[in-house]
């Protein structure tokens, strides 16, 4: 619920007007939602990212990018500054070159992944309508097109990529069974319903980019009762491990480089090394303190966008390596269900212990290393936060206890960090 103001002797005397540069939907109980135009007054200004306004009598936290202050005429200059929330134009703007098509194209479990997936489903995909949400080139509808019989695909296509995926199809003689629509999934017409909703839509973290909300709109307004979700499910995994090469390169040398001692430096080091994930870590079995545990488990048929803004996990790890507990690494598995009855799940899991992909792991570097043995058991939870401003950013909230098996006084400690990724 939004704050009731109380009465007009609260009005902040220093209060200011803004106009909403654009709508805002609260995304929590304190928040305020309101639309573009909409003319608020600013109480306070508790933080360079959040005031506290109101509108109408109602009170709660807005966040200051979306607001302007009112100019002279009341007409709303041209505004340049303010971000989309979604940055789409950056991000359709990346998938219109072939950079990032060709590391994922080259990234042969990922895309040998949904080959299979098409292989072996080829029976059951005969005369059915699938939807290829964000086909970037087209090669999953590609694949639906040389290795089944569906009656048609419609690939789904925001950037301006889609005017060569269109050749593509084309140049392969694919174009009586694939229709490129250029446009954001949300906002394109389809023809009909479709049997198979099939995406690559998962981000560093699985989560990053946060393309998997439009998946999620696509399912509720395309896909028909009984229809299937390619991927059905997703797991994030965690596990405590050892870094030291990260460590011994990022913080360790400080201490003696040339024979001097540049330890100063190292709180400046912690600041700009690890206070943000690292992606594209590379975690050898080897590293791992403990079994993975599945901490975040997304069924694709029911998952809600609103169950996005805030994800909890718990975990509870069994330390299996005496070793310096330096934080810990997230990978992510997609699971796709068979379209027969008791067939065969296709999984593509990005952990350590399968092929290398793309989107190799994610390590979150703890502030102080601490060493752990055998027999000591590390639990706590893990929260991802969605930002409530830039859409397709969340932070990672990991709080942990160590319950330590031997009496060293160092190891019976806990903590608690947050990583944004990236605003
Ligand atoms: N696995 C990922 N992290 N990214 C790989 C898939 C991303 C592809 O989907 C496209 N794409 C992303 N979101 C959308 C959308 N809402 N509508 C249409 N195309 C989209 C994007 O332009 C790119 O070609």
């Amino acid at each position: 619920m939004q704050t009731e103001k109380e009465d007009e002797d609260d009005v902040d005397v220093s209060s200011e007007e803004y106009v909403a540069r654009s709508d805002f939907t609260a995304s929590g109980t304190d928040q305020l939602s309101f639309s573009k135009g909409d003319r608020l007054l600013v109480h306070a200004k508790p933080s360079p990212e959040w005031w506290w306004a109101e509108l109408q009598g109602v009170i709660g936290y807005v966040p200051a990018s979306y607001l302007r202050q009112d100019d002279a005429g009341g007409e709303e200059e041209e505004d340049v500054s303010l971000e989309d929330p979604w940055q789409d134009e950056e991000y359709f703007g990346s998938y219109g070159t072939l950079r990032l098509h060709l590391e994922m194209l080259s990234d042969k479990s990922r895309t040998e992944t949904y080959r299979q997936v098409i292989l072996s489903n080829s029976g059951s995909l005969s005369n059915k309508v699938v939807m290829d949400l964000g086909c970037g080139t087209g090669i999953i509808s590609l694949f639906c097109a040389q290795l089944a019989s569906p009656s048609v695909v419609y690939a789904v296509e925001a950037s301006s990529m889609a005017e060569y995926t269109r050749q593509l199809v084309k140049q392969n003689g694919c174009e009586e069974v694939v229709t490129v629509l250029q446009g954001r999934a949300e906002e394109i017409e389809l023809p009909e319903q479709v049997d198979i909703l099939v995406s690559e839509w998962m981000g560093n973290c699985l989560l990053f980019e946060f393309m998997v909300e439009s998946v999620l709109l696509a399912r509720d307004r395309w896909l028909r009762d009984g229809g299937t979700m390619w991927p059905s499910s997703a797991a994030l995994t965690l596990v405590p491990c050892q870094a030291d090469s990260d460590y011994a390169e990022k913080m360790a040398f400080w201490e003696r480089p040339y024979g001097l001692d540049f330890t100063p430096l190292q709180p400046l080091a912690q600041q700009e090394f690890f206070t943000k994930p690292k992606f594209s870590h590379l975690i050898e079995p080897r590293d791992c303190l403990a079994a993975p545990c599945d901490v975040i488990c997304l069924d694709m048929y029911t998952l809600q966008v609103r169950d996005l803004e805030e994800m909890k996990g718990q975990f509870h790890f069994c330390v299996e390596k005496s070793a310096v507990f330096h934080g810990f690494t997230a990978w992510f598995t997609v699971y796709f269900d068979s379209l027969e009855a008791g067939g065969a799940t296709v999984d593509l899991n990005t952990g350590p212990n399968s092929e290398p992909t793309h989107w190799k792991q994610t390590l979150f570097m703890l502030d102080r290393p601490v060493t752990v043995y055998t027999g000591d058991s590390i639990s706590g939870t893990i929260v991802l936060h969605r930002n409530p401003v830039w859409r397709r950013h969340m932070t990672v909230t990991l709080h942990w206890n160590i319950n330590g098996s031997t009496d060293d006084p160092d190891n019976s400690q806990g903590g608690t960090k947050s990583f944004p990724m990236w605003r």
